[in-house]
This record gives C-alpha cells, structure tokens and sequence, in this order.
C-alpha cells in the first residue's frame, strides 16, 4: 500500500506526535501554533480574501436582477458557490489544508479580475496583528456590487481545532430603485478532520446567516459525515422574509465541494418541477485573479514580502524559512516599540477603524442574525471599514521604488 507523502513525513521525523501534544495546549491563537514543515504553506492569510470573489460574474449577477427576493436568492447562491474556494481548495490542491503565513501588520494582497463580469478590484490589507485581523473590499467596477467584510478567528481544542470565525462582511448590490440593497453576512464555524491521520482537512459546523435591508433572510446549516444526509461537507439552506423562518420561498440542498440544487418553496415540495437552478463548480471554472509580477508590488504586497520565505519553503530548506521568518517578525517588532515610543500607530492604507458608533449596518441589521453592535471590535483589533479616501489616495500614490523602497523593506521587514 503507498503510503501518503505527507504521513511518510510525519513519521520521518516531521514531529506531528509533537505538534498534535502542543495544540492540545495551546491558547486559542493560532497563529502561535509551531506546525511541522510539511504542513507549511508559502501563501498568506492576506490572499483568502480573493475566495470570495472567484466566480465574477455571480457576484455582480444580483445587479441585473429587478426582483428583491430573486436578488436575495442570487446573494445567497453567490455566497455558496466561494465556500469551495474558501475552505476545500487547498486540500484539493496539496492533498491536505495547510497552514497559512501568519501576516504582518500592513500587509497587502491586490488585485483584479478581468472577464466576462469586467474589471472587479481586490483590496485585502492586515489591519491587526494582535489579535490577527484581516480586512476586504471588492468591487465590481461594471455594476458597482461590492463587498467590504474583515474577520479574525478564535480557536479552540476539543477532540480537534475547532475554529470560530469573528467579524462579518457587507455586501452592497446598487439597485434601480434608489438605496442600494444592503446585506449583512456573518461567517460559519469550522473544525480540522483528520488530524491525527497527519492529512488535515475542514469541515463547516453549525448556521450562517445572510440577511438584507430588503427584508429577507437566508439562514444556511452545515454539517459532516455522519449526520443527516452522511456525506461530508452536507449543507441546506433556506430563504424566508426576515422574521418568517416558516414561510420558506427557496431551498438548497447539497455539498459545498460539489452540486448543490436551489428549489422555491419549502424542502419537503422538492421536485423536479420547482428546480430553480443546479450549481455545478466543475462547469464554472473559477476567475483569474491578476497580480502585479512580484517586482512591481509595492514592498508590502504579500508574494513580494514573503518571497524569500516562500522559496525556501517551495525548496525544503526549512533552514532558510526560519531565518527569513524571524526577519520579519523581529522587524516588525521594533516598529512597533518605535511607534510607542513616538506616541503613533501604524497606518493602515486603506481601512480605518469606524468611530461612528453605532455602526449603520449593524445596528440595523445585525440583531437580526446575533451580531453585536460593535463588530466584536475588542476580538480583531477595531471595527474595519473601507476607507474610500485612504483608498484613492493609496491609488494616486506610485508605488516606492528604489531607496525608497528599500528603506521600507529594511525597516518592516528586515531584510
Ligand atoms: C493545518 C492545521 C494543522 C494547522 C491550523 C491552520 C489554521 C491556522 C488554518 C486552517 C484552515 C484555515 C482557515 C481556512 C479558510 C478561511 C476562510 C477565509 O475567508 C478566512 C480565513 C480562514 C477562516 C482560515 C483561517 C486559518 C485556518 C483555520
């Protein structure tokens, strides 16, 4: 029998005996966690951003749809066709999930699509560090859809990691009729299967939520093996006028890493005869996302700060990893006794931590769906907004080059 690349390694000295002793001590941060080589990935958190927006044309779909409760079904099959990308694509890539780089502060990951949708704009930046947050716009440029969210994650060890999501995202959809629609989405829960077989992998736990300014709401179950349908990676979802969880008016059953079917009405009248739609993500092959060839990012630009660090991992030379890592991470140290000590914070370039309190969106909506008013802003260092201004600003200003740049990149990176 062959045995998986991976648990070879693991057994050769990887030290998963090890790393599964530590996570059953460890503090709820999972950036803290020391995983084995082999499980390390080169990619940063900063780029998970882009999952959200891997099919273009079904996330600015809503836009040319004048029905609201269409336009609501349109969000929600929109939000399950990135739950592929977001929590199954690397396992389906290397085999196994992997562990991400943990960003710095500041860091950037841009970029855009260009299809059949137009031209949609990818913002992601770290806008905390402690606790680790991640903020996101993205903009369809053709309809003016946008997406704007940050989130940050709380773990635990029970059994295994399980990993709550904090934060939220806000997806904008312009509609003909005055106000943009606003849609409040708050983000499941997860837990790594296969832990101790070396090979891990997510799973989606417990309820999500999607609910609108236009009144209606969409609540989505996952579950695993072993519960309901028994195969993993199950979902169903239901759409209902907020407030009216009886009064189903669309339904959808399947896998997120597969098909899944929408249905109007309640589950128990589906047929062949109320089919609305069946998503099939193997013929709806994802977007190209374009990014900048790394030496013309801007220093801070995620592939281009960890490049080092991610040919060494690409290499195996774990060596070269460590050294290249603590660069940054001592680095980023200094800087921030620096700024203490001249009385500053770091400035994010595009986000900024809302000061309106209440916020709009979440005192309207989040109730709705058990977010608090304050975005859990204590849990992901503030409550992160787009900040249009920082933004073209950010654009107006040509990236650093030359002394310039590499000052910032002894500075904040220490290389
Ligand atoms: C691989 C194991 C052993 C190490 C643990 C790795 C942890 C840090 C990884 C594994 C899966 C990862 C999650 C996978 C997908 C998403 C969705 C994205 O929109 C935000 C980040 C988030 C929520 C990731 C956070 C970090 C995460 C929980």
């Amino acid at each position: 029998m062959e045995t998986p690349p991976q648990q070879a390694q693991a057994g050769a000295g990887g030290g998963w005996g090890a790393f599964l002793k530590s996570i059953a001590s460890f503090n709820g941060d999972l950036s803290s966690l020391t995983a084995p080589p082999f499980i390390l990935s080169s990619t940063s958190l900063t780029e998970f951003s882009s999952y959200w927006c891997e099919h273009p044309s079904v996330f600015a779909a809503p836009a040319k749809e004048p029905d609201p409760a269409k336009r609501a079904l349109l969000v929600l099959k929109w939000f399950l066709t990135t739950l592929k990308q977001q929590y199954a694509s690397r396992s389906e890539q290397y085999g196994n999930e992997k562990k991400p780089l943990n960003p710095f502060l500041g860091e950037l990951f841009l970029g855009k699509w260009e299809d059949g949708a137009g031209t949609t704009e990818l913002i992601s930046e770290q806008v905390s560090h402690h606790p680790p947050a991640t903020a996101y716009n993205i903009t369809n440029a053709t309809t003016g859809v946008r997406l704007e969210g940050y989130n940050a994650q709380k773990a635990s060890f029970s059994k295994t990691i399980n990993v709550k999501q904090i934060g939220h995202a806000v997806l904008t959809v312009p509609s003909s009729s005055g106000e943009p629609d606003t849609y409040l989405i708050t983000l499941p829960s997860l837990h790594i299967e296969g832990l101790v077989f070396g090979s891990p992998f997510i799973e989606l736990d417990g309820s999500s939520y999607i609910t609108s300014s236009t009144g209606f709401t969409a609540k989505v179950d996952y579950s695993g093996k072993g519960w309901l349908s028994g195969k993993k990676n199950s979902l169903t979802a239901v759409l209902y006028p907020t407030g009216k969880e009886k009064d189903v008016l669309f339904n959808v059953s399947g896998q997120w890493t597969k098909t899944f079917e929408i249905h109007s009405g309640p589950a128990k009248h589906n047929s062949a005869g109320n089919l609305v739609e069946l998503w099939d993500p193997a013929q709806n092959p994802t977007s190209n996302l374009i990014v900048a060839p790394i030496d013309e990012q801007h220093p801070l630009e995620s592939r281009r700060a960890w490049n080092k660090v991610a040919v060494a991992i690409a290499k195996g030379e774990f060596d070269v990893v460590h050294v290249e890592k603590s660069k940054i991470e001592s680095a980023q140290r200094e800087m921030r006794i620096k700024e203490k000590a001249e009385g500053r914070t770091w400035e994010r370039r595009y986000f900024t931590a809302s000061a309106d309190s209440p916020d709009l969106v979440l005192t309207r909506l989040g109730p709705i769906v058990n977010l608090a008013e304050h975005g859990d802003a204590d849990k992901t260092g503030g409550l992160w907004r787009f900040d249009s201004q920082k933004s073209a600003q950010a654009h107006s200003t040509p990236v650093p080059t030359g002394d310039e740049a590499a000052k910032l990149v002894k500075e904040l990176l220490g290389q």
